[in-house]
């Protein structure tokens, strides 16, 4: 498997490139990335054994080499010459990095850096392509002077050799085994002892190892942590990809299978007829556009983040590492939780290897788990938002993606209930900020009791993540609501697109509404008759959804090939292919299976003996 998908994925980064050329000659721009990625998405369905050399070793390398070192490694790089991974993870550690343990020990005598992983837990352990593709990698180590720590430092490390691939002297490199999906990606683990580096292979853009071994420091540490934040904002656009594929299938196959007549006597309606199939699909159809659209916005903002901290200019570092943080757990969340609830509206068939959701599943949930465990970064976005209600309370600005928790924190109490969109975002806002007030009295009464600041993060950590997922939640409605009500190219659409993209802000307000209800009825007064009008606009919403649910999907414009499923085949014809890929299974090209005379002949022959015996 791993070398077919090696041999896809070199042929998917040819596509690439002439993508790249085509689209933005010279440039780096994101987008032709990850239509490369669809593309290779569809050619190698078990996972891309370059994506983390597109995604992290080529931009680690731009972003965090100096000049002269991108010239030496990263245009090789990115014309694909040498392939790399991102080797950060240990057997030990992966989320806590200061407690990454693999040591580069400067030698001011030669220059050089000694690394080592001094234990078994120190390996490095999970790079994508580390196991057999890659001859570099960017190697993430303690750096230690004069046996001082100084932090984290990133090095170019050569891993094989490039003529024969042969792992070189004090590597010790292979496969990490099995997973339960991306099987073409050989994850692998990596071991170096006293593997020596010339200082110039550390990465030295924001912070120097002098010859003498003097350490400048970086301006902000943060900035090393770069090539996660852009990965996050790809796992975004990723797995809104992912569900929108699944979406696509689910729906084609919800109006091609028909069952149970609604009406005694009537003829089996398509499932899509039956409200409670409408409530398991269109949601999904509608969150993988939202997501999608939110991706957008972020990978607006990380380009023009990366842009400003090429210049030094690191003051939108925090607001993009929030978004990046927030966006990543929800999308990834989300998008699983979405892709199984579209496998179980097919049926028995959705469980087909054949209708390719499994697959589509497992290429999404480790999203949950990767760049950042989800609950971790929920944590780190609970911490951030309780350093802006300090901001609140002294009265200061916030940065613009929490200017609604000022605006919330100054409202007495919540206006009378209308059940406008207006209303319910801003439901869904001021829930939010209750939960950041609630979660501050708890996490500063902890740090006023003298408890440390991670011991309150710790404590705190239930309404700390509560608040993060509606923070999350808050931002994710808002910017679909602006896009929808407030777009600039509003007037361009024509009036019956408008109303389409009206319905599903209206289905994903009243849909969020319902999934927080507990959480908003918390701080806001609304009444059973209130809430009783909000289930029937849902049950209208999807009955005018329901006839341009497939058009909506059919304008993801996934083709056959990528969604490869029997189910969300473009002609429809489910059980024609689902019986085609049957016959094709190796099972059936004997009438008689072998293990029929090994096994199963001799066992009913026994069984029926011993029943003769009994008999006697
Ligand atoms: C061809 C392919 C094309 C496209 C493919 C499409 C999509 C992609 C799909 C798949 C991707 C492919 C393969 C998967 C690759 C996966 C690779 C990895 O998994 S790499 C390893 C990832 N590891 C992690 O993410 C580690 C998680 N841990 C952390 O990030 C940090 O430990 C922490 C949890 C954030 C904690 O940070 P720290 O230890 O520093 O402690 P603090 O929380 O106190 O933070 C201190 C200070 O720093 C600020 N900060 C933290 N992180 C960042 C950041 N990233 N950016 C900016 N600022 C940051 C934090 O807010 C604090 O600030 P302060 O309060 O001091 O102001
Ligand atoms: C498919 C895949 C590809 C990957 N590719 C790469 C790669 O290319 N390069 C790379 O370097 N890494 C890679 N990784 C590793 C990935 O980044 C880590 O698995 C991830 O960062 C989580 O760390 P961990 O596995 O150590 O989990 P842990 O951090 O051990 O998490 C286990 C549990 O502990 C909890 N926990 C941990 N810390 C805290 C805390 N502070 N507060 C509360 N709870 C906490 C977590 O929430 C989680 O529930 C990959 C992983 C996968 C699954």
């Amino acid at each position: 498997m791993a070398s077919m998908s090696v041999k896809h994925a070199i042929a998917a980064a040819k596509k690439l490139r002439s993508l790249q050329e085509r689209f933005n000659p010279g440039g780096s721009d994101i987008y032709p990335a990850l239509m490369g990625d669809e593309a290779i998405t569809a050619l190698i369905p078990s996972g891309n054994p370059l994506s983390v050399h597109i995604l992290m070793f080529t931009r680690a390398l731009r972003e965090q080499g100096t000049d002269e070192q991108y010239e030496k490694f990263g245009r090789r790089a990115d014309n694909n010459e040498i392939i790399g991974t991102f080797a950060q993870t240990e057997l030990g550690h992966g989320t806590y990095l200061r407690g990454l343990e693999a040591r580069a020990d400067y030698d001011r005598g030669t220059e050089e850096f000694v690394l080592n992983t001094p234990k078994l837990s120190s390996y490095k352990w999970w790079p994508g392509g580390l196991g057999q593709t890659c001859n570099y990698c960017i190697f993430v180590a303690q750096l230690y002077i004069d046996n001082e720590a100084k932090g984290m430092a990133m090095f170019v490390v050569q891993i094989r050799d490039e003529e024969t691939h042969m792992p070189l002297p004090g590597v010790h490199v292979g496969e990490i085994g099995k997973k339960m999906g991306l099987n073409g990606v050989n994850n692998g683990f990596l071991g170096l002892k006293d593997y020596r580096v010339p200082r110039l292979n550390m990465l030295m853009r924001h912070q120097q190892v002098l010859p003498d071994g003097r350490f400048v420091k970086s301006p902000v540490s943060q900035v090393s942590y770069f090539p996660m934040v852009f990965v996050r904002c790809m796992v975004a656009r990723q797995n809104s990809n992912y569900l929108a594929q699944a979406a696509t299938i689910a729906t084609r196959y919800s109006v091609i299978r028909r069952q149970s007549p609604i009406e005694e006597g009537q003829p089996e309606p398509k499932i899509l007829e039956h409200l409670t199939q409408q409530m398991k699909v269109i949601p999904e159809i509608v969150t993988a556009v939202v997501y999608r659209l939110a991706a957008a916005n972020l990978q607006n903002m990380y380009n023009e983040t990366a842009e400003a901290v090429y210049r030094k200019d690191f003051s939108r570092l925090p607001e993009l590492h929030a978004l990046a943080c927030i966006l990543k757990v929800a999308t990834s969340y989300d998008s699983t939780y979405g892709i199984e609830r579209l496998r179980q509206a097919c049926g028995g068939h959705g469980y087909l290897t054949a209708g390719n959701l499994g697959n589509i599943f497992a290429m999404a949930a480790p999203a949950c788990t990767y760049e950042g465990e989800n609950s971790v970064l929920y944590l780190q976005v609970g911490k951030i938002l309780m350093k802006n209600w300090s901001q609140v309370l002294a009265g200061r600005e916030l940065m613009p993606s929490m200017a609604y928790i000022s605006e919330c924190s100054k409202m007495t109490s919540f206006p009378q209930w209308t059940g406008s969109w207006e209303c319910l975002l801003k439901a869904i806002q001021y829930a939010c900020v209750g939960s950041i007030r609630l979660a501050f009295q708890s996490y500063n009464a902890r740090v006023q009791s003298a408890q440390s600041q991670t011991a309150a993060v710790n404590y705190s950590g239930l309404e700390l993540t509560k608040a993060a997922e509606l923070h999350g939640r808050s931002y994710v409605a808002g910017n679909f609501y602006q896009q929808i009500v407030n777009s600039p190219n509003k007037h361009q659409r024509s009036p019956q697109f408008q109303k389409v993209l009206e319905n599903m802000l209206e289905l994903h307000l009243i849909q969020i509404f319902f999934r927080h209800l507990g959480d908003i009825l918390r701080f806001i007064r609304i009444t059973e008759d209130e809430i009783s009008a909000l289930q029937r606009r849902l049950e209208e919403v999807l009955k005018e959804l329901r006839p341009d649910a497939v058009a909506i999907t059919d304008a993801f414009d996934f083709n056959d090939k990528i969604l490869s499923s029997a189910l969300g085949c473009y002609d429809g014809n489910v059980y024609e292919r689902l019986f085609e890929a049957a016959l094709k299974h190796p099972l059936n090209r004997k009438s008689v299976p072998d293990f029929f005379e090994a096994h199963l002949k001799p066992f009913m022959k026994e069984n029926a003996d011993n029943a003769k015996k009994s008999k006697l």
